[in-house]
């Protein structure tokens, strides 16, 4: 199955730049396009300005130069339509309430109905292979645990846009890569869910991806877009074919300039 082609562009950024109020340029002229259904992956060195990106992208903090449309309006405006979700490395989950209540809280802040974030919240739960541990603390949680119910509080809202910033930096690589399949297949199952998800891993980069931004180092600009036109959906054994290999070698020369 490839990536089904959409001509619904999520995001927009014409030469977008980012000064800091202290003087740091973080962002110079960036160009990108994402359209609906790409699973794109930044990678680029520490500084470089992935967490700018996103924190444009959504909103929290507003572009010095260019132009960004998110889901065709402003960053803002996307925001308010709650199309986004984020998860962060750091799984963000309150430790004194239980797992179901964690992953509906987004929906409670919405109003919904006890009944109905409950249900909205199994069915996240169960996506994620959680469904027997709705009523767990978070502390009875493994690390790659907790990281699916973050990815799962994500889901619940059915964003359009996934952001994900280094979600599985602090796991161990077994757990890494479980979870690198499991996203895959959330994801195929929703063609229509655009995924940005920064990584400092080249070769998790090119497993996920249907297309690699490669960045330099600060001021951040895109050195390049590698496309990933590797058919899913992708199991383990993409990653011993010498077709990943030879991704890789191009998303570290990129990453080399
Ligand atoms: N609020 C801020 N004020 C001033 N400088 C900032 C601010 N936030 C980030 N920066 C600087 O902007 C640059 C880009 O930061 P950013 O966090 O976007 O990079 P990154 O690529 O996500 O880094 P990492 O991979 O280490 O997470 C860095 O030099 C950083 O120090």
């Amino acid at each position: 199955m490839e990536a089904m082609a959409s001509t619904k562009e999520w995001v927009r950024m014409d030469s977008v730049s980012k000064v800091y109020p202290n003087g740091t340029t973080a962002l110079q002229e960036v160009d990108l396009s994402v359209r609906e259904g790409e699973f794109l992956c930044f990678v680029g060195p520490s500084g470089c300005g992935k967490s700018t990106v996103f924190k444009l992208i959504t909103g929290l903090s507003g572009a010095t130069g260019g132009t960004l449309e998110v889901m065709g309006t402003s960053p803002q405006q996307a925001r308010k339509q709650s199309d986004t979700a984020f998860v962060f490395q750091d799984h963000t989950l309150l430790p004194w309430s239980s797992v179901v209540d964690n992953v509906s809280l987004p929906l409670a802040l919405r109003g919904m109905s006890r009944k109905q974030r409950r249900e909205e919240a199994e069915q996240a739960l169960e996506l994620v292979g959680l469904k027997d541990y709705v009523k767990a603390m978070p502390r009875q949680l493994s690390g790659g645990m907790k990281m699916r119910v973050s990815i799962a509080r994500a889901l619940v809202s059915k964003p359009k846009l996934l952001l994900m910033d280094e979600p599985f930096g602090a796991l161990d690589e077994i757990t890494r890569q479980t979870l690198q399949l499991e996203l895959l297949d959330i994801w195929s199952r929703n063609k229509e869910m655009t995924v940005l998800f920064v990584t400092h891993n080249v070769f998790e980069a090119v497993f996920l991806s249907t297309r690699v931004v490669v960045m330099t180092p600060r001021p951040g600009k895109v050195a390049a877009t590698i496309d990933v036109p590797v058919p899913f959906p992708r199991d383990a054994s993409f990653r011993t074919t010498p077709r990943f290999g030879e991704l890789v070698r191009s998303v570290s020369e990129a990453l080399k300039h």
